[in-house]
């Protein structure tokens, strides 16, 4: 059965974790829903771990749009959602409507996700929801605004706990399913799940979320370089670089393609 929105919120009463991980092609998508990944999210981190930026900022709308139809084309299961890339929303409502609008039509993802939680953030939260596109919100580490954040904690001092809290507040309010937590302390991390009744979704928020997420490249050893709170949990760097010297040992010695 595919996973739905309903099914996220059941869980969370549940307390059944959500799991979920970035995807980028057919290829990792359909691996990653056949081993029941519930939530599949074609994130703009996409731009550093499928195109070599150094940050998520230089992806565009119809990039996404690319990457997100082909992952698509991979998911059965999974609850499928797309990252709205930089300056795809920030500038008004009607432009939020028009690039969600896309994601929606043009890949056939069921939901998207945006970051932060100012008021104008939570009017186009309000907006989409209301006109039938499902919304992801993400708040504390907002990578978008890395230029001004850089990549350190959020929330460390009560002020912006308390900020990031009341966001996430006004996001459940204004109708998003779920909301990622990223790289904010625990105890803030629990203290908004317990305060929230739709999912969160830590990355870097510790045990108390609804679920987890990871970037893919993060998880599997793919990275070049990881976050803090990130594990590989395998290196697949050193297993490929193995396999390929194989098939270079191989070829060289005349034993592949094996002779008919
Ligand atoms: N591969 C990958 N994994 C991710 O989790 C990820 C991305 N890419 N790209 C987008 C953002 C960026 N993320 C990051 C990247 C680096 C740190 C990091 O190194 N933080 C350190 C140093 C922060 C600093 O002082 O600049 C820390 O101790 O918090 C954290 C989150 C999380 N997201
Ligand atoms: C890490 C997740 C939450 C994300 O936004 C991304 O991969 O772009
Ligand atoms: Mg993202």
């Amino acid at each position: 059965m595919a996973v739905t929105i309903q099914q996220l919120i059941k869980w969370k009463q549940q307390r059944r974790s959500i799991i979920s991980l970035t995807a980028w092609d057919y290829s990792l998508a359909r691996v990653l829903d056949d081993a029941g990944v519930d939530m599949i999210l074609v994130g703009d981190s996409l731009a550093m771990v499928a195109l070599g930026h150094n940050s998520t900022l230089p992806v565009t709308l119809d990039q996404m749009i690319h990457h997100a139809t082909a992952v698509r084309r991979g998911v059965k299961r999974a609850l499928t959602v797309c990252d709205l890339p930089f300056l795809s929303y920030q500038e008004s409502i009607s432009q939020a409507i028009h690039s969600a609008g896309r994601i929606v039509k043009e890949t056939g993802v069921t939901a998207i996700k945006l970051e932060g939680g100012h008021p104008r953030i939570i009017s186009m939260v309000r907006e989409l929801t209301l006109i039938g596109i499902p919304v992801m919100g993400h708040v504390g580490l907002t990578p978008q605004s890395v230029n001004i954040l850089g990549y350190k904690q959020q929330g460390k001092t009560p002020q912006e706990a308390d900020r990031i809290l009341n966001e996430a507040v006004a996001l459940a309010e204004a109708g998003a399913f779920a909301i990622i937590l990223e790289h904010i302390p625990d105890d803030l991390a629990a203290t908004i799940t317990a305060t929230v009744p739709i999912p969160t979704i830590g990355i870097g928020a510790g045990i108390k979320c609804d679920g987890q997420v990871l970037v893919t490249t993060d998880l599997l050893g793919l990275s070049d370089r990881i976050p803090p709170f990130a594990k590989a949990y395998v290196n697949l760097q050193e297993i490929i670089t193995n396999t390929v010297q194989e098939f270079t040992q191989d070829v060289q010695q005349g034993k592949f393609p094996d002779k008919g």
